[in-house]
């Protein structure tokens, strides 16, 4: 299974990432406990393998400014977890694949599916809280065929429930950390086996 781990700020922590088998990163960049700067993101990035992804997280930035952003850290994929219009993802999508997270506080609108987005990240209604929902909400978009990445609230405990929805991949945060921003060794080890 695809997993990425997000909320990456220290360089241990990606590349225990990197070697438990993960397939992206994700850096904040965004007004978060576990913001970075693209600095940050780019030196933690240097030091990881090619074939773990880079992944960049924005909150209604502009696409000038995630574009600026993208290149100053070296990041590979933008995530766009605010309330983004679709013109911001086509202009971004010109240089990068996007995924576009949707916050969930009921069943997923099925017309979510026509984003413009190489992939939907489904999201509990606070980012980075831990906070998990009903995972028959994500049917709707699972039935029509799209990149789903189930994410929110996902921790070892629960995991195995979201791997039987046979999503594109998972995102995880809160669930294998100490502290925000500070992942845990044994949670980590906890979740990728899990999987
Ligand atoms: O993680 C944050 O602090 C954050 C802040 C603002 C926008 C997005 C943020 N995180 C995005 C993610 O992709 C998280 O991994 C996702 O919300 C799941 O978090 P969690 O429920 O803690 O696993």
């Amino acid at each position: 299974m695809r997993v990425k781990v997000c909320g990456i700020t220290r360089l241990e922590d990606a590349l225990l990432a990197e070697a438990l088998g993960a397939s992206a990163v994700g850096f904040v960049l965004a007004p978060s406990r576990r913001r970075v700067t693209p600095e940050m993101a780019r030196e933690i990035g240097l030091a990881l393998g090619p074939f773990v992804v880079r992944v960049g997280v924005f909150v209604d930035e502009p696409p000038e400014a995630v574009l600026h952003a993208m290149e100053r850290a070296r990041l590979q994929v933008a995530q766009l977890h605010g309330n983004e219009p679709p013109e911001w993802a086509l202009e971004i999508r010109k240089r990068y694949p996007v995924i576009k997270a949707f916050r969930l506080s009921g069943p997923a609108d099925p017309a979510w599916a026509r984003y413009p987005a190489d992939a939907l990240l489904l999201d509990g209604k606070a980012p980075g809280s831990g906070q998990a929902w009903p995972r028959d909400w994500a049917q709707p978009l699972l039935d029509q065929g799209v990149r789903i990445i189930l994410a929110g609230g996902l921790d070892p405990e629960n995991v195995r429930e979201a791997l039987a929805l046979k999503p594109y991949g998972l995102d995880v945060s809160s669930g294998v950390e100490e502290a925000p921003g500070k992942k845990s060794e044994a949670r980590m080890r906890a979740f990728f086996a899990s999987l």
